[in-house]
């Protein structure tokens, strides 16, 4: 059965100043899928990705064309309220960033400012949160302990949880495990596994080891274009495009 599509950009071009850095980009992301962005540096992936929750509205000098689709809700159109976008559409970045606060206090930081207040519920979301992002059973007996205490791979852990915990429909992930070790990262993508059950997942990463382990579908992003979107398998073992063999066999980039 072909999967639903969650997300769909249509001819979509942002522009830094002079600078075009999305070439007319039209792509669908599949609910209950893991998309993988590839490509060399500087080709637009993470671009892409923020454009997905309206992060690049926050760059100035940023120009935006074409149409992002969520449930077939332009999320451009000036109606949309950006802090309820990005409560449906989290996002984890490169770094982990967990807030200088407790671990308790980064994953009920989201609730809270959504207006969540009653003890016991807040109890019960960060539990199933830090669950959900496979960090509750490393954390639970020290709630209250400094997040910054944490590994950097909990730490990005948590920073899945802190994301998990507004219950979003949509998580975007910005090289999540650049930063992390073998094991830390080998945790992480067996964590994604777990996800995509419940999340539509897609994750920017320079690793295309990780994209053929991890990911349902690859995009492959060339100077701010898309050169070849498909299957994972599909993309990695017949791929249409001279230029995305080239990349995948590691004769450029
Ligand atoms: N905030 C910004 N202001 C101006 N130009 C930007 C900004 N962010 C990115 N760019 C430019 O847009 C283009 C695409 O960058 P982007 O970061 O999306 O690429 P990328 O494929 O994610 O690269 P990398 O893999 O190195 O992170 C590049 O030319 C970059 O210099």
């Amino acid at each position: 059965m072909e999967a639903k599509t969650k997300i769909s950009a249509r001819s979509l071009n942002l522009y830094y100043g002079e600078n075009h850095a999305l070439k007319d980009i039209s792509l669908d992301l599949y609910e209950h899928k893991i998309t993988a962005f590839i490509g060399p540096s500087g080709c637009g992936k993470s671009t892409f990705l923020k454009t997905l929750n309206r992060m690049n509205d926050l760059v100035a000098g940023v120009k935006i064309d074409g149409t992002v689709l969520l449930d077939e809700e332009d999320i451009y159109d000036p109606q949309v309220d950006t802090t309820l976008l990005r409560k449906k559409i989290g996002m984890v970045f490169q770094q982990p960033n967990p807030f200088p606060m407790s671990i308790y206090d980064n994953v009920a930081y989201g609730p809270r400012i959504h207006g969540a207040k009653n003890k016991a519920r807040l109890d019960e979301i960060v539990e199933s949160s830090l669950r959900g992002a496979a960090l509750w059973d490393e954390v639970s007996d020290r709630l209250r302990k400094p997040a910054l205490g944490l590994s950097g791979g909990q730490q990005q852990r948590l920073c899945i949880a802190r994301a998990l915990a507004v219950e979003p429909e949509v998580l975007l992930m910005d090289e999540p495990t650049s930063a992390l070790d073998p094991i830390s990262t080998l945790k992480i993508e067996d964590l994604m596994d777990d996800l995509k059950s419940r999340y539509t997942v897609a994750i920017v990463t320079h690793n295309m080891q990780q994209a053929a382990r991890i990911a349902d579908y690859t995009a492959f992003f060339l100077v701010g274009e898309v050169v070849e979107y498909a299957a994972t398998d599909e993309l990695f073992t017949v791929p249409r495009d001279k230029r995305t063999e080239d990349y995948i066999t590691g004769r450029f980039g």
